[in-house]
């Protein structure tokens, strides 16, 4: 593959970098006050204020430019249309067929994509009426009042993340909860409470092969056999998987199985059966607006113009601060309490898609990629780590996201939640300098304290409410700059080889912490020192 650095786009853009980095968000400001209108755009119902950001018009043609010369028209294209862009695994990318709307036609490999979506999302519907109508009765005849979803990574933090999210939705009184650690005191506290009679569990795994999300199920299935006897466990047990074969050997019918498919990435994949546990708790109705959500962003990358396509801007920008400014960090902070697990959530869409040192090709990447993830909601982050944000030494490019209306705010605390989010933005942006400290009357020694050096860049988000739609878009948008990153760098953001090696490890050195007798030459010397250590705490002979 062709190194982007060498090409004449990323020398534009080192050189108008040298350019940028002298001039502070004040001065651009002052120079060009029009830019808070014009960088801005719409899509959907999402509103992007990228106006706050260390660049001007000339940086936008200049990443649009390098998205072009990287190929990303074609990338996009090819995506949607279900060429096998995941090369390691020669798999085609599909995400974006989930939420293909009723009667559209997608034909890939000679498999009717749209038709399967739809008929899983119909039987996926179907199931969670029954279950919310309580026609769905468990094995003492019962309804269901507690969804517990088993599942890891894609299979779990998606639907945790969205479950939360939506939780002013769920309105039929069942509550979902997601187990997904193998550490014991996650499936401990998860059913602490629950009544066996009144729960089902939906296991949810890809491969149907995952150790922590099959030991759960396991333990699970111990539990409520116990309580209820073998016969309950078709009424208590449903799955989510691409593999039938190991849904039947784990003793779940796979009429109660629900199906995807090789084309849809762990970490996309809560828009479709995935996402059945939320489809339960909020209904299929808010579920499909949710998908009508996705379809929309997935639209408007498809289609729009680079310089108006909002993951297509984002993405750029954090090539811009990634490869450009050194920054090593995004934070993403939501001022809704309902995301509180979204930053989680895109820890594993953006990193374990992008966090990769060898493009598509298997050669080195030409320059850092992969940006590091994390964030909290505010305002809980201002009371926390914005001082490292706002006076720290790194750079650490944020995006804000806020919502106009609250589900319900009987005190009038929304707007201060806002105006919170509002001032952030505007502190880290413009600051605060010694001559206006000074002025204040501040002691000359505690100046250079309070000096707010500004000029910290951000992305502002605002939508109407926190809806199943506008939840939808926002996801899209992320999964989509995470693309539009990974083909600026030449990397294939839907494959993961660098989980595998410490779960074969983990596999391994199982016996080593269990067997009678103490193992000998096993695995390197710090690990086995820590086994011993480890086997002497738990009482075994080291
Ligand atoms: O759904 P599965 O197959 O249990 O996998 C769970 C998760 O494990 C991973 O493979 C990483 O270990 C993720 O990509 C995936 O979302």
């Amino acid at each position: 593959m062709d190194d982007i650095t060498l090409s004449k786009e990323w020398a534009g853009l080192r050189e108008h970098h040298r350019e940028i980095e002298g001039r502070t968000l004040r001065e651009l400001f002052d120079e060009d006050p029009g830019r808070a209108e014009r960088m801005s755009v719409t899509a959907g119902d999402l509103f992007l204020d990228y106006s706050k950001h260390r660049a001007t018009g000339e940086t936008l043609g200049l990443l649009v430019e390098l998205a072009e010369r990287a190929g990303l028209r074609d990338a996009v294209d090819r995506m949607f249309r279900g060429d096998h862009i995941n090369v390691s695994e020669d798999r085609a990318v599909l995400h974006t067929a989930l939420r293909l709307p009723a009667g559209a036609v997608l034909e890939v490999d000679g498999q009717d994509v749209a038709g399967d979506v739809h008929a899983v999302l119909d039987r996926m519907s179907a199931f969670a009426e029954r279950v919310r109508s309580k026609e769905w009765r468990g094995a003492t005849g019962e309804p269901i009042a507690t969804v517990v979803n088993i599942g890891i990574g894609g299979s779990d933090l998606g639907p945790a993340m969205a479950y939360e999210a939506l939780a002013d939705y769920a309105d039929a009184g069942i509550e979902a909860r997601f187990v997904s650690n193998i550490d014991p005191a996650d499936l401990e506290g998860k059913l602490r409470g629950l009544d066996p009679a009144t729960t089902l569990f939906v296991v949810s795994s890809k491969t149907f092969t995952t150790i922590e999300t099959l030991t759960n199920a396991r333990v699970a299935r111990k539990w409520l056999v116990d309580a209820l006897g073998e016969d309950a466990v078709g009424k208590h047990f449903v799955a989510v998987s691409t593999n039938a074969e190991k849904v039947a050997e784990f003793g779940i019918d796979t009429a109660n199985m629900f199906g995807f498919w090789d084309w849809v990435g762990g970490r996309y994949s809560f828009d479709g059966a995935i996402g059945l546990s939320l489809t339960v708790a909020i209904g299929p109705e808010r579920f499909r607006e949710m998908l009508d959500g996705f379809h929309t962003i997935d639209e408007h990358f498809r289609t729009a113009p680079f310089e108006k396509n909002m993951p297509v801007l984002m993405g750029l920008l954090g090539v811009w601060y990634t490869d450009f400014f050194g920054a090593q960090t995004r934070a993403v902070l939501p001022y809704a309490q309902r995301l509180h697990r979204f930053p989680a959530y895109l820890q594993q869409l953006t990193m374990e898609s992008n966090g990769k040192s060898v493009k598509a090709d298997g050669t080195p990447v030409d320059c850092d990629t992969g940006e590091i993830f994390w964030g909290e909601p505010g305002t809980n982050g201002q009371h926390a780590f914005y001082q490292l944000l706002h006076q720290g030494t790194r750079l650490v490019p944020a995006d804000f996201i806020g919502f106009a209306e609250p589900f319900a705010d009987p005190a009038g605390m929304h707007d201060i939640l806002t105006a919170n989010l509002l001032a952030q933005t505007s502190a880290l942006a413009f600051g605060k300098t010694a001559e206006e400290i000074a002025a204040e009357g501040t002691p000359p020694e505690l100046v250079p304290h309070k000096v707010m050096p500004g000029n910290r860049p951000s992305s502002t988000i605002l939508a109407p409410k926190l809806t199943p739609r506008v939840l939808g878009e926002l996801v899209a948008l992320y999964e989509h700059l995470v693309f539009v990153e990974g083909t600026v760098w030449g990397i294939n953001p839907f494959d993961q080889w660098g989980v595998e090696l410490g779960k074969k490890l983990a596999l391994g050195l199982q016996p080593a912490l269990t067997s009678e007798e103490p193992p000998e030459d096993f695995a390197d010397p710090s690990t086995e020192n820590l086994v011993r250590r480890y086997r002497r705490l738990r009482g075994r002979r080291a």
